[in-house]
């Protein structure tokens, strides 16, 4: 197709699309947001918009899918969550007043990680954007989310990059181009040229943000390669996406590497912290966040993420859940008042932007009352934990503002009008009672001329086409006196204007009109105003989050009975009754969760290796010790009778293979893939959760190693608290000769014909697995389990290490001489081969039953 044939408006909207390659453009033309070609057939699938073709130029056709320009925040969610960035080309000039074709420009674009939409963001996750800056081997990463502001830079290797896109799941990832990052990632990502990636560059872009001098009041002077990252942030956000407005990006924090505990991606998910077990919403942020806002919600999330190790700030949290506990008059009057904020940090975000919709600036002002009110509350109380939470900045000045320049009852879009209160302008006041007087003067009008000309059923009313007009029906046409002015025909009456009329039309029209544009003035300039407070209410909001997150755990205690934990640098972790927080909850009716004590320490009892039946509960005892741990270090209270930690910093947890093997993600490769990573980065301080390790393999090779890796840590000059849960019985042989390695059992009790689960940790190894037991509970054929314990007994008869081949034969040899099976011959001659191909040095207990399932299939069973 050659240019030439293109129609003006397919040229101009060739020229912007050529601009934006990788985004879907919308393009505004009259009151529709249309999409042409590639982009009308993704749209129209995505959204579910009808695609037509219409005429480009002489000879061709292009696809159009479009929406109303209304519609737009219904569907431009939808085009950025299914991963799209998405340019909003907009009008730039009144149709009515433009000469040619109308002047259009991309006025945002929306990304994933470049949003404010709160269609898209989650009210209580936030929405980051990551941006990466690699030489060598070192990498500069940044954390941005738009939305409220938060600003986190940091340096690292891969694997410190590895773990905060596992952590905090950015929406986005950009980098350079031409350079690759280090491992797959499942976030949408982009890349930019390489000159927004130079320090000069990029500290210059900070500096004139942050209008300062120097980074050095933000503590990253030094990050080099976090500066770079940074600045390609803020190209990204105002080349790029058109973000010019960010004065709400007011800071950068440093995210140091050592002040918070780490956790990999696999802790996280295995402890069930953030989401539960197959994505269930019970998890421990789920029991743990009754927060009332959303940047509180926000923040729990965040501490879980990030549990600390700094004792003062850990105490100066939990002597303020203490308070919250102890004071419930105060707790409630707080939460009555936190009940009606609104997500501050997100409209910061949009008044800073400069897009924050009058009913949203009424949320502001409600809120910022409502920060007033805490902070009374506060004042008025004189307890010493309060002021570890900080004083609020003064902002009354603008709440002043606020309620004095805004009604009551704000409208959604400013162009409704009735913002404004009334004396705030002069002139805004007399437009408006010229509007309202010049309609009153109309309605009198129209009973003047109805008086005058006789007509009775005279009526004014207006149209978008010719403005008022006066309505006589057309028994009384002909009363209409000369000077009237006939505009429209019906068949029941005729419209008429008269030079009285279009004169205060002329009035009113204009009156609204200069309303509308004063009204904009005034809120811009209010707008701009309370810019001015933007720090000042942001620090205030970091108060009130904090407030919410606190109460949220004091009110998570009290429901609860959890207890405070005692913290100390020493390296033991005594916990007293403790209990699983999630499992607890969800025990059935009249079930009790029965609690378990665990000493840990680098002296004496440094490795718990704990055995017991299948489903006894070790897992659930393994995972409670972390999670009091963590609950403890994010100034939580825990469910324990009494819990002393001695502060953590590393908390690591693998599972045996076979745990994971329905996620088809797991082999033994990756088991022990994961657990080399804990042993090349163990330190004193870590609390190591091993759960049924080496299982993925047979089980020579299991037990070998599983031994192999508990010697190792017992041996290790860090001493690293361990539990480590088996069902390997050989493991506790060890304790004989490594001293710090304990062995203990979650016990049952024994009946004839069934186990019961007492689900208490008791010193001592245990004597058996109970799989089959547990196979009987899982409806498994009776004869089949029948047969397991046969083929049980005749594997324990002897030391089956010693004449394994000899067992195996005997086994074997008892099998065919089943004279209950009464087989057909070649069904016979099947069981016979399928039993003599397997090797019984390689089969694991679960594969025996498994290969038995399997030969009772055989015969019909
Ligand atoms: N202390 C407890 N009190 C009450 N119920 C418990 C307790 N511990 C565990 N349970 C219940 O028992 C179930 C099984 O526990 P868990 O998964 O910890 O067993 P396990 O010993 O690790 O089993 P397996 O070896 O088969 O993985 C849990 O889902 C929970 O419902």
């Amino acid at each position: 197709m050659s240019k030439s044939k293109e129609t003006p408006l397919m040229k101009q909207y060739n020229s912007i699309k050529a601009r934006y390659p990788d985004a879907l453009l919308l393009f505004r033309v009259g009151d529709f947001y249309e999409t042409f070609g590639e982009d009308a057939i993704k749209a129209s699938k995505i959204l579910g918009i009808v695609l037509t073709k219409r005429a480009n130029g002489q000879a061709s056709h292009i696809e159009l899918a479009g929406f109303p320009h209304h519609s737009l925040d219904v569907y431009l969610p939808k085009l950025v969550r299914s991963g799209l960035r998405v340019a909003i080309c907009d009008q730039l000039e009144d149709p009515a007043t433009a000469k040619g074709i109308v002047k259009r420009g991309v006025t945002e674009l929306v990304t994933p990680g470049v949003t404010f939409n709160d269609k898209v963001l989650e009210g209580k996750n936030n929405n980051f954007l990551l941006s990466v800056h690699q030489e060598k081997e070192n990498y500069g990463i940044v954390l941005l989310d738009v939305s409220t502001g938060e600003f986190f830079m940091t340096e690292g290797n891969s694997h410190k990059l590895k773990q905060l896109v596992d952590n905090f799941k950015p929406t986005e990832i950009i980098y350079q181009r031409k350079k690759n990052l280090p491992f797959e990632i499942s976030s949408y990502s982009f890349q930019l040229e390489d000159w927004a990636y130079q320090f000069d560059y990029a500290y210059e872009k900070l500096t004139q943000h942050f209008k300062t001098n120097s980074l050095k009041g933000f503590g990253v002077e030094d990050l080099r390669l976090g500066i770079v990252a940074a600045g390609a942030v803020f190209s990204y956000l105002v080349d790029d996406t058109h973000h010019k407005l960010l004065d709400h990006i007011s800071g950068i924090q440093r995210l140091p590497q050592d002040t918070f505990v780490e956790m990999d991606q696999f802790t996280i998910k295995n402890l069930e912290i953030i989401v539960g077990a197959n994505n269930s919403s019970v998890s421990l942020l789920n029991i743990l966040d009754q927060s009332l806002t959303h940047m509180g919600g926000r923040m729990i999330r965040r501490w879980l993420l990030m549990p600390l190790k700094d004792i003062k700030v850990i105490n100066r949290r939990l002597s303020l859940v203490r308070y919250f506990l102890n004071n419930p008059k105060v707790t409630t009057s707080l939460k009555e008042e936190l009940k009606g904020i609104s997500d501050v940090e997100r409209l910061l975000g949009k008044l800073a932007g400069e897009r924050i919709s009058p009913k949203e600036f009424g949320y502001l002002r409600d809120s910022l009352v409502k920060y007033l009110n805490i902070e009374q509350i506060l004042l008025s109380e004189k307890n010493i934990d309060l002021k570890s939470l900080g004083e609020f900045k003064d902002t009354r000045e603008t709440i002043n503002l606020l309620i004095n320049q805004l009604n009551e009852d704000l409208p959604v879009a400013l162009a409704k009008g009735n913002v404004i209160k009334e004396g705030v302008s002069e002139e805004l006041d007399r437009l408006r009672s010229l509007k309202e007087n010049g309609k009153e003067y109309l309605e009198n009008l129209c009973l003047k001329e109805s008086e005058k000309s006789g007509i009775p059923s005279l009526k004014i009313d207006f149209n978008n086409v010719f403005g008022y007009y006066l309505e006589v029906r057309n028994t009384h046409k002909d009363k209409v006196p000369q000077e009237w002015v006939r505009k429209q025909t019906l068949v029941n009456a005729e419209r008429y204007i008269t030079e009285e009329l279009k004169e205060y039309e002329s009035q009113i029209l204009g009156a609204e009109e200069k309303i509308s544009v004063l009204e904009s003035e005034l809120y811009k300039k209010l707008n701009a105003e309370v810019k001015k407070s933007l720090l000042e209410i942001q620090h205030n909001t970091r108060i009130i989050a904090t407030i919410d997150s606190l109460i949220s755990f004091a009110e998570v205690a009290q429901e609860n009975y959890y207890t405070q934990p005692h913290l100390d640098e020493s390296k033991t972790i005594e916990i007293t009754e403790g209990r699983h927080p999630v499992i607890e909850k969800q025990l059935p009716l009249g079930e009790v969760y029965v609690s378990n004590s665990v000493y840990l320490d680098d002296k004496n009892q440094q490795i718990l290796m704990i055995t017991g039946p299948n489903m006894a509960g070790k897992s659930a005892l393994l995972r409670q010790t972390a999670l009091i741990v963590l609950m403890a270090q994010i100034g939580s209270f825990v469910p324990a009778k009494n819990a002393k930690i001695g502060i953590v910093d590393k908390i690591f947890t693998r599972v045996g293979a076979s745990d994971n093997l329905s996620k088809g993600e797991s082999t033994f490769m990756v088991e022990m893939n994961e657990t080399a990573s804990i042993l090349n980065n163990i330190s004193e301080r870590s609390l190591i959760l091993l759960d049924e390790i080496g299982r993925g393999t047979s089980t020579y090779d299991g037990v070998s190693i599983a031994w192999a890796i508990a010697e190792y840590l017992h041996e290790h000059p860090t001493c690293p608290k361990t539990l480590f849960a088996t069902h390997y019985h050989e493991l506790n042989e060890m304790t004989g000769s490594f001293k710090r390695i304990k062995n203990f059992n979650v016990s049952i009790k024994e009946l004839k014909d069934s186990i019961v689960f007492l689900r208490k940790l008791v010193a001592g190894g245990s004597e058996h697995s109970f799989g089959i037991h547990v196979a009987k509970l899982a409806g498994m054929p009776v004869s089949l389990t029948q047969r397991a314990e046969q083929i049980l007994k005749t594997l324990e008869n002897k030391d089956v290490r010693k004449d394994l081949k000899n067992r195996t034969k005997m086994l074997t040899e008892e099998n065919m001489q089943l004279s209950f099976f009464q087989l057909d011959d070649p069904v016979l001659e099947n069981i016979r081969e399928e039993i003599l191909k397997t090797d019984l040095n390689t089969l694991t207990p679960i594969e025996a039953l498994m290969k038995l399932n399997h030969i009772k299939k055989m015969i019909g069973g």
